[in-house]
């Protein structure tokens, strides 16, 4: 369980509160118009931006821990791939700064493998294409093995269909791993798709999690406004 416990973040003269729980294994959309707040609540509860407030996981606080401490993993847009590492380099980040085991080694071409990248070890990024590349991240991510995964747009740069794809796979895979899910997305149809529960950030607040069917039958005012209806 994700508990955000009164959470609060203010910066110069943006605010934004939230508080609210999601059960684990759970997979939520975060929409809402540009600026409201959605990838600074993400930073919020990855610890790169200060709030009051409490964030817990199963309920112990994640106050005092860094934000790579946390049992958290992130996906973002420009991926976070280093252009001089092989595929496997930058898969194998995961595991180890050092050189990889054996075992190690065997690990992260198996976490290749099941995002369709086996033969594709040895590429350097500007070597695969931009779907390519995010499995590599998404290997990556799979293999940090934590239980909550915050994914900042993470396919926006791909094309619909492709972006459909990679979706597909995550869901997929977190599914297996039991991973609890927050994904900012602009995309409705992506949300609609991806997730379970919908969290729309709008005038400051990050609103509670809804049904994503219930949600997207009844729109509120700030999600008509969002959805241009
Ligand atoms: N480091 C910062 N210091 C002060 N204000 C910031 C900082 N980073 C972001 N902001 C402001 O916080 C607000 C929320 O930005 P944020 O990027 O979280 O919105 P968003 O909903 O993710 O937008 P978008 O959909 O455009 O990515 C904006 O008003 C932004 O200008």
């Amino acid at each position: 369980m994700l508990t955000l416990e009164g959470l609060q973040i203010i910066q110069d003269d943006f605010r934004l509160c939230a508080d609210w729980k999601v059960a684990k294994g759970t997979r939520v959309a975060i929409i809402g118009p540009s600026g409201g707040g959605k990838s600074t609540l993400l930073a919020a509860i990855c610890g790169f931006t200060p709030a009051t407030g409490r964030v817990l996981w199963d309920g112990a606080g994640l106050d005092a821990l860094a934000p790579g401490k946390r049992p958290i993993a992130m996906l973002f847009q420009d991926q976070n791939l280093f252009p001089h590492l092989t595929a496997a380099q930058n898969v194998g980040l995961a595991l180890s700064q050092k050189r990889l085991t054996t075992d190690q080694q065997m690990r992260v071409a198996q976490a290749l493998a099941r995002v369709g990248l086996e033969g594709f070890e040895g590429r350097k990024p500007a070597q695969l294409s931009g779907g390519q590349q995010s499995r590599v991240a998404l290997a990556r991510l799979l293999l940090q093995d934590r239980p909550l995964w915050l994914l900042d747009e993470p396919f926006a740069a791909l094309g619909p269909g492709l972006r459909s794809e990679m979706l597909a796979l995550v869901h997929q895979i977190a599914l297996e791993m039991g991973a609890t899910v927050l994904m900012v997305t602009h995309d409705p149809e992506d949300a609609r798709k991806f997730a379970q529960m919908i969290v729309v950030v709008d005038q400051g607040v990050a609103q509670a999690p809804r049904d994503v069917d219930e949600v997207f039958a009844n729109p509120d005012q700030a999600l008509q406004d969002y959805l241009g209806r």
